[in-house]
């Protein structure tokens, strides 16, 4: 489904991104991790052409990037990351059911007459991810974590093939994130997570990227990829990692 070779990012004279050769199956729910600069949301973002790589080749739903219509390919992802925030002052004005609408017809505003299928398509969205109470409500009197969702869900509606999230729990407080995190256990795409929180691995992830100097330190399986010598070693601390009911959580050894 989405292919990276050889992908290398430098700018400023400064490499970002080294070497990185990956491939990201359809079915598979991928977890991203690394610590701050690692390169993250820079080898994501060139997904959707926020940035272009300096060497390599990158190939998503069989096409290929510089060679082939990358409109068509854009049109299969959804993200969520802070780039989505420069549309907040038009969205402030906007319901939650008017912002989901807007979703449908792939434009920020509603310009053209909504249609019975349509408005039905956003009820049963509203009614699917629980937002009946939120839905007439304006987008600038949200909390920051209901805006998340609304966002989510109006990138949802439009059945991305996969959908990229980029530390979409930031800032959120345990029930707010915990709100974010059962919306993405409904959602029915691929997902590609980018934390810092590796409380956040859903059971449904299947497999994880560790990012360290901008190079590719483990990837594969979670089962795989997903334990203590691992993060340690991408952190460079000592800690702990435990998996309790399909969930984990990290205990640092070096608190005293
Ligand atoms: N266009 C650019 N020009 C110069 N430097 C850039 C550019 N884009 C990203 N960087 C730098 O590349 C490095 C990686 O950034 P990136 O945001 O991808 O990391 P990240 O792993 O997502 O980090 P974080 O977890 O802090 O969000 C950072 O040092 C950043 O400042």
């Amino acid at each position: 489904m989405i292919e990276f070779c050889g992908v290398s990012f430098i700018r400023d004279g400064k490499t970002i991104l080294k070497d990185i050769n990956l491939k990201i199956k359809s079915g598979e729910n991928w977890l991203v991790l690394g610590p701050n600069g690692s390169g993250k949301s820079t080898l994501f973002s060139m997904l959707m052409a926020y940035r272009i790589s300096t060497t390599g080749r990158i190939m998503c739903f069989g096409r290929e990037f510089g060679k082939d219509n990358w409109s068509q390919v854009k049109d299969k992802i959804g993200i969520i990351s802070s780039t989505m925030e420069k549309f907040n002052p038009t969205f402030f004005n906007m319901t939650v059911k008017e912002i989901l609408i807007s979703g449908i017809k792939k434009t920020i505003g509603i310009y053209d007459e909504v249609t019975k299928e349509e408005e039905e398509t956003v009820e049963e969205y509203i009614k699917e991810y629980n937002l009946s109470k939120l839905k007439s409500e304006y987008f600038k009197n949200l909390s920051s974590g209901e805006r998340k969702k609304v966002l989510i869900v109006r990138s949802l509606i439009q059945k991305p093939e996969v959908l990229i999230l980029d530390e979409p729990c930031a800032s959120l407080d345990i029930c707010e994130r915990e709100n974010i995190l059962d919306t993405l256990r409904k959602a029915k795409t691929d997902l590609i997570y980018i934390t810092h929180d590796v409380e956040e691995t859903i059971p449904k992830i299947t497999n994880v990227l560790l990012l360290k100097d901008g190079k590719i330190f483990k990837c594969g399986k979670k089962s795989e990829v997903l334990n203590s010598e691992n993060l340690k070693n991408l952190y460079g601390i000592d800690l702990n990692l435990t998996k309790k009911n399909n969930y984990y959580s990290i205990e640092v050894n070096a608190r005293r």
